[in-house]
Protein backbone atom coordinates (compact mmCIF):
# COMPACT_ATOMS: atom_id res chain seq x y z
CA UNK A 1 0.00 0.00 0.00
CA UNK A 2 1.37 3.33 -0.84
CA UNK A 3 2.04 5.60 2.25
CA UNK A 4 -0.10 8.99 2.34
CA UNK A 5 3.10 10.80 3.60
CA UNK A 6 6.06 9.38 3.68
CA UNK A 7 9.10 11.44 4.46
CA UNK A 8 12.27 10.43 3.92
CA UNK A 9 16.07 11.76 5.78
CA UNK A 10 14.17 15.26 5.26
CA UNK A 11 17.10 17.80 6.55
CA UNK A 12 16.33 21.46 6.56
CA UNK A 13 18.80 24.34 7.55
CA UNK A 14 18.27 28.05 8.64
CA UNK A 15 20.20 30.67 6.24
CA UNK A 16 23.46 30.37 8.91
CA UNK A 17 23.66 26.57 8.31
CA UNK A 18 22.11 25.19 12.07
CA UNK A 19 19.45 21.87 11.08
CA UNK A 20 16.64 22.52 12.50
CA UNK A 21 15.28 19.08 11.02
CA UNK A 22 17.88 16.46 11.63
CA UNK A 23 17.23 13.56 8.68
CA UNK A 24 13.82 12.55 10.04
CA UNK A 25 11.67 10.02 8.31
CA UNK A 26 8.41 9.44 9.14
CA UNK A 27 4.84 7.81 6.96
CA UNK A 28 1.34 8.10 7.61
CA UNK A 29 -0.72 5.59 6.24
CA UNK A 30 -4.23 6.26 4.49
CA UNK A 31 -6.67 6.51 7.26
CA UNK A 32 -4.16 6.69 9.89
CA UNK A 33 -3.51 9.34 12.37
CA UNK A 34 -0.10 10.21 13.57
CA UNK A 35 1.15 12.00 16.68
CA UNK A 36 4.10 14.37 15.66
CA UNK A 37 5.13 15.06 19.50
CA UNK A 38 7.66 16.90 21.76
CA UNK A 39 8.30 20.30 23.51
CA UNK A 40 8.56 23.20 22.11
CA UNK A 41 10.94 24.17 19.72
CA UNK A 42 11.35 20.35 18.38
CA UNK A 43 10.73 20.90 14.78
CA UNK A 44 7.34 20.06 14.63
CA UNK A 45 5.60 22.63 13.04
CA UNK A 46 9.00 22.92 10.23
CA UNK A 47 7.82 19.44 9.09
CA UNK A 48 4.29 20.36 8.88
CA UNK A 49 5.28 23.27 6.82
CA UNK A 50 7.68 21.11 5.01
CA UNK A 51 4.67 19.12 3.84
CA UNK A 52 2.67 21.89 2.90
CA UNK A 53 5.31 23.71 1.12
CA UNK A 54 5.02 26.97 3.23
CA UNK A 55 8.71 26.66 5.28
CA UNK A 56 9.52 30.62 5.81
CA UNK A 57 12.28 31.55 3.18
CA UNK A 58 14.82 31.36 5.89
CA UNK A 59 14.74 27.95 6.35
CA UNK A 60 15.92 25.51 3.37
CA UNK A 61 15.56 21.40 2.71
CA UNK A 62 19.02 20.44 2.30
CA UNK A 63 18.27 16.99 2.15
CA UNK A 64 15.66 14.00 1.85
CA UNK A 65 12.25 13.44 0.07
CA UNK A 66 8.37 14.09 1.08
CA UNK A 67 5.80 12.05 -1.04
CA UNK A 68 2.29 12.35 -1.18
CA UNK A 69 0.80 9.24 -2.38
CA UNK A 70 4.23 8.20 -4.15
CA UNK A 71 4.54 11.61 -5.84
CA UNK A 72 8.14 13.26 -4.68
CA UNK A 73 7.57 16.65 -4.07
CA UNK A 74 10.70 17.71 -4.64
CA UNK A 75 10.48 16.02 -8.17
CA UNK A 76 8.09 18.41 -9.07
CA UNK A 77 8.38 22.27 -10.46
CA UNK A 78 7.02 24.75 -7.89
CA UNK A 79 3.76 25.50 -9.37
CA UNK A 80 2.86 21.61 -9.89
CA UNK A 81 3.98 20.93 -6.41
CA UNK A 82 1.48 23.90 -5.27
CA UNK A 83 -1.38 22.28 -7.12
CA UNK A 84 -0.63 18.49 -6.01
CA UNK A 85 0.09 19.76 -2.45
CA UNK A 86 -3.56 22.40 -2.64
CA UNK A 87 -5.49 19.24 -4.05
CA UNK A 88 -4.32 16.38 -1.42
CA UNK A 89 -3.98 18.35 2.00
CA UNK A 90 -5.79 20.80 4.42
CA UNK A 91 -4.47 22.49 7.34
CA UNK A 92 -6.02 22.72 10.48
CA UNK A 93 -4.28 25.47 12.28
CA UNK A 94 -3.48 26.56 15.60
CA UNK A 95 -4.71 30.03 15.90
CA UNK A 96 -8.24 30.01 13.86
CA UNK A 97 -8.18 34.08 14.58
CA UNK A 98 -5.16 34.66 12.83
CA UNK A 99 -5.31 31.75 10.10
CA UNK A 100 -9.00 33.64 9.18
CA UNK A 101 -9.03 37.10 6.95
CA UNK A 102 -10.45 39.73 9.63
CA UNK A 103 -11.74 41.68 6.82
CA UNK A 104 -13.80 39.56 4.90
CA UNK A 105 -16.99 37.23 5.38
CA UNK A 106 -16.50 33.28 6.60
CA UNK A 107 -18.00 31.98 4.08
CA UNK A 108 -16.27 33.06 0.73
CA UNK A 109 -14.09 32.66 2.58
CA UNK A 110 -14.50 28.78 2.99
CA UNK A 111 -15.77 28.32 -0.43
CA UNK A 112 -12.51 30.28 -2.15
CA UNK A 113 -10.43 27.53 -1.79
CA UNK A 114 -13.05 24.73 -3.56
CA UNK A 115 -12.98 27.28 -6.54
CA UNK A 116 -9.98 28.65 -6.68
CA UNK A 117 -7.74 25.78 -6.09
CA UNK A 118 -10.11 22.55 -7.11
CA UNK A 119 -12.14 24.78 -9.63
CA UNK A 120 -15.74 23.90 -8.43
CA UNK A 121 -18.59 25.94 -8.92
CA UNK A 122 -19.72 28.44 -7.07
CA UNK A 123 -22.68 26.64 -6.07
CA UNK A 124 -21.24 23.25 -5.82
CA UNK A 125 -18.51 24.94 -3.15
CA UNK A 126 -21.54 26.72 -1.25
CA UNK A 127 -23.50 23.56 -0.58
CA UNK A 128 -20.57 21.35 -0.01
CA UNK A 129 -19.61 23.92 2.52
CA UNK A 130 -22.80 23.97 4.16
CA UNK A 131 -22.54 20.23 4.18
CA UNK A 132 -19.37 20.31 6.50
CA UNK A 133 -20.85 22.99 8.67
CA UNK A 134 -23.56 20.85 9.79
CA UNK A 135 -20.96 17.95 10.46
CA UNK A 136 -19.36 20.33 12.44
CA UNK A 137 -22.78 21.05 14.30
CA UNK A 138 -23.30 24.58 13.07
CA UNK A 139 -27.03 24.71 13.15
CA UNK A 140 -27.13 27.91 11.92
CA UNK A 141 -25.22 27.82 8.52
CA UNK A 142 -26.51 31.20 7.05
CA UNK A 143 -25.57 33.38 10.29
CA UNK A 144 -21.67 32.09 10.26
CA UNK A 145 -21.06 32.21 6.93
CA UNK A 146 -22.11 35.53 7.09
CA UNK A 147 -20.03 36.58 9.75
CA UNK A 148 -16.80 38.50 10.09
CA UNK A 149 -14.33 36.52 12.22
CA UNK A 150 -14.15 38.53 14.75
CA UNK A 151 -18.17 38.24 15.76
CA UNK A 152 -17.70 34.12 16.52
CA UNK A 153 -16.16 32.78 19.48
CA UNK A 154 -12.73 31.06 19.22
CA UNK A 155 -14.67 27.47 19.23
CA UNK A 156 -17.13 28.28 16.55
CA UNK A 157 -13.61 29.79 14.52
CA UNK A 158 -12.03 26.51 15.24
CA UNK A 159 -15.17 24.36 13.96
CA UNK A 160 -15.60 26.83 10.61
CA UNK A 161 -11.47 25.93 9.97
CA UNK A 162 -12.25 22.09 10.46
CA UNK A 163 -14.82 22.35 8.16
CA UNK A 164 -13.45 23.79 5.91
CA UNK A 165 -10.69 21.45 6.11
CA UNK A 166 -12.27 18.72 5.55
CA UNK A 167 -14.82 20.09 2.39
CA UNK A 168 -12.69 19.28 -0.18
CA UNK A 169 -11.93 15.76 1.06
CA UNK A 170 -7.99 15.52 1.08
CA UNK A 171 -5.95 12.93 1.43
CA UNK A 172 -3.72 14.54 4.50
CA UNK A 173 -4.87 16.96 7.29
CA UNK A 174 -1.98 18.79 8.86
CA UNK A 175 -3.38 19.48 12.43
CA UNK A 176 -0.74 22.09 13.82
CA UNK A 177 -1.88 22.17 17.64
CA UNK A 178 -5.76 22.89 17.02
CA UNK A 179 -6.71 22.92 20.18
CA UNK A 180 -4.03 24.71 22.11
CA UNK A 181 -5.26 28.59 21.72
CA UNK A 182 -9.10 27.32 23.06
CA UNK A 183 -10.46 27.00 26.60
CA UNK A 184 -9.94 23.72 27.73
CA UNK A 185 -13.69 22.62 27.90
CA UNK A 186 -13.96 23.64 24.75
CA UNK A 187 -10.59 21.88 23.96
CA UNK A 188 -11.94 18.35 24.18
CA UNK A 189 -15.43 19.07 22.46
CA UNK A 190 -12.69 20.23 19.33
CA UNK A 191 -10.36 17.58 19.76
CA UNK A 192 -13.72 14.89 19.62
CA UNK A 193 -14.97 16.38 16.39
CA UNK A 194 -11.76 16.20 14.72
CA UNK A 195 -11.88 12.61 16.05
CA UNK A 196 -15.06 12.03 14.72
CA UNK A 197 -14.53 13.68 10.99
CA UNK A 198 -11.49 11.86 10.51
CA UNK A 199 -13.08 8.39 11.15
CA UNK A 200 -15.98 9.13 8.82
CA UNK A 201 -14.00 10.79 6.07
CA UNK A 202 -11.22 8.31 6.73
CA UNK A 203 -8.67 11.23 6.12
CA UNK A 204 -5.31 10.53 7.51
CA UNK A 205 -4.23 12.85 9.57
CA UNK A 206 -0.82 14.94 11.02
CA UNK A 207 -1.40 15.96 14.09
CA UNK A 208 1.04 17.92 15.82
CA UNK A 209 1.25 18.81 19.74
CA UNK A 210 3.17 18.89 22.70
CA UNK A 211 0.88 16.84 24.79
CA UNK A 212 0.90 13.37 25.48
CA UNK A 213 -2.95 13.41 26.57
CA UNK A 214 -3.67 14.63 23.12
CA UNK A 215 -1.46 11.67 21.51
CA UNK A 216 -3.25 9.49 23.51
CA UNK A 217 -6.94 10.09 22.30
CA UNK A 218 -6.42 10.71 18.92
CA UNK A 219 -3.29 8.68 17.49
CA UNK A 220 -2.79 5.51 16.48
CA UNK A 221 0.61 6.54 15.60
CA UNK A 222 3.88 8.63 17.16
CA UNK A 223 6.99 10.43 16.42
CA UNK A 224 8.76 11.61 19.23
CA UNK A 225 10.85 14.32 17.76
CA UNK A 226 13.94 16.47 20.16
CA UNK A 227 15.54 18.97 18.14
CA UNK A 228 14.77 18.10 14.85
CA UNK A 229 15.64 14.74 15.49
CA UNK A 230 12.88 11.83 15.77
CA UNK A 231 13.79 10.39 19.07
CA UNK A 232 11.43 7.43 19.27
CA UNK A 233 8.79 6.17 16.67
CA UNK A 234 5.82 3.34 17.82
CA UNK A 235 2.19 2.53 18.10
CA UNK A 236 0.80 5.12 20.32
CA UNK A 237 -0.23 2.09 22.49
CA UNK A 238 3.06 0.58 22.72
CA UNK A 239 4.76 3.98 23.37
CA UNK A 240 2.30 4.56 26.26
CA UNK A 241 2.70 1.42 27.88
CA UNK A 242 6.51 0.84 26.85
CA UNK A 243 8.51 3.66 25.57
CA UNK A 244 11.50 2.52 24.58
CA UNK A 245 13.56 6.06 24.77
CA UNK A 246 14.72 7.75 28.15
CA UNK A 247 13.52 11.01 26.76
CA UNK A 248 10.27 9.47 25.75
CA UNK A 249 9.77 7.87 29.44
CA UNK A 250 11.24 11.41 30.77
CA UNK A 251 8.94 13.48 28.69
CA UNK A 252 5.82 11.32 30.16
CA UNK A 253 7.01 12.03 34.16
CA UNK A 254 7.38 15.57 33.05
CA UNK A 255 3.90 15.82 31.54
CA UNK A 256 0.90 15.78 33.91
CA UNK A 257 -1.30 12.86 33.39
CA UNK A 258 -4.60 14.15 31.63
CA UNK A 259 -7.02 13.43 33.86
CA UNK A 260 -5.04 15.20 36.85
CA UNK A 261 -4.90 18.56 36.07
CA UNK A 262 -3.10 19.41 39.26
CA UNK A 263 -0.37 16.83 39.29
CA UNK A 264 3.33 19.10 38.94
CA UNK A 265 5.08 19.71 35.72
CA UNK A 266 8.75 18.29 36.43
CA UNK A 267 11.20 19.13 33.68
CA UNK A 268 12.95 16.67 31.77
CA UNK A 269 15.89 14.97 33.35
CA UNK A 270 19.24 16.82 32.19
CA UNK A 271 20.95 13.65 32.18
CA UNK A 272 18.18 12.67 29.73
CA UNK A 273 18.72 16.16 28.05
CA UNK A 274 22.76 16.13 27.80
CA UNK A 275 22.66 12.50 26.63
CA UNK A 276 20.37 13.48 23.54
CA UNK A 277 22.75 16.44 23.15
CA UNK A 278 25.74 14.33 22.89
CA UNK A 279 23.93 11.84 20.31
CA UNK A 280 23.40 14.85 18.39
CA UNK A 281 26.18 16.38 18.42
CA UNK A 282 27.93 13.25 17.19
CA UNK A 283 25.10 12.65 14.28
CA UNK A 284 25.76 16.37 13.05
CA UNK A 285 30.11 16.23 13.15
CA UNK A 286 29.18 12.93 10.71
CA UNK A 287 26.43 14.89 8.97
CA UNK A 288 26.99 16.46 5.47
CA UNK A 289 23.90 17.10 3.57
CA UNK A 290 23.64 15.39 0.22
CA UNK A 291 22.48 17.65 -1.96
CA UNK A 292 23.03 15.89 -5.04
CA UNK A 293 20.84 13.04 -4.07
CA UNK A 294 18.30 15.15 -2.23
CA UNK A 295 15.71 17.10 -3.13
CA UNK A 296 16.96 20.55 -1.95
CA UNK A 297 14.34 22.96 -2.81
CA UNK A 298 13.17 26.45 -1.39
N1 LIG B 1 10.57 31.60 10.71
C1 LIG B 1 11.62 30.98 11.26
N2 LIG B 1 12.86 31.31 10.88
C2 LIG B 1 13.92 30.72 11.45
N3 LIG B 1 13.84 29.77 12.40
C3 LIG B 1 12.65 29.39 12.82
C4 LIG B 1 11.46 29.97 12.28
N4 LIG B 1 10.39 29.39 12.89
C5 LIG B 1 10.92 28.50 13.78
N5 LIG B 1 12.25 28.48 13.75
C6 LIG B 1 13.16 27.64 14.55
O1 LIG B 1 13.03 26.29 14.06
C7 LIG B 1 13.02 25.36 15.14
C8 LIG B 1 11.77 24.50 15.09
O2 LIG B 1 10.63 25.32 15.30
P1 LIG B 1 9.15 24.77 15.24
O3 LIG B 1 8.22 25.93 15.26
O4 LIG B 1 9.00 23.78 14.15
O5 LIG B 1 9.05 23.98 16.63
P2 LIG B 1 7.79 23.28 17.30
O6 LIG B 1 8.25 21.93 17.72
O7 LIG B 1 6.62 23.32 16.38
O8 LIG B 1 7.57 24.17 18.57
P3 LIG B 1 6.26 24.95 19.11
O9 LIG B 1 5.46 23.89 19.78
O10 LIG B 1 6.83 25.96 20.04
O11 LIG B 1 5.60 25.55 17.90
C9 LIG B 1 13.16 26.18 16.40
O12 LIG B 1 14.51 26.18 16.76
C10 LIG B 1 12.73 27.57 15.99
O13 LIG B 1 13.38 28.53 16.76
Amino acid sequence: MTACLDITNLSATLSGGQRVLRSVSLTVEPGEVRALVGESGAGKSMIGKAVLGVLPPSVKIVEGSIRLEGTDLGALPARERRRVIGAKTALIPQDPLTALNPSRRIGPQMTDRLVHILGWTADRADSRVRQLLDEVHIRDPDRVMRAYPHELSGGMRQRVLIAAAFAAEPRLIVADEPTTALDVTVQKQILRLIAQLQKEHGTAILFVTHDLGVVAKISQKVTVLYAGKVVEEADTATLFANPAHAYTRALMAATPKYTDPQASLKPVDDAVLAGLAAEIAVADHDWRPNLHGGQARG
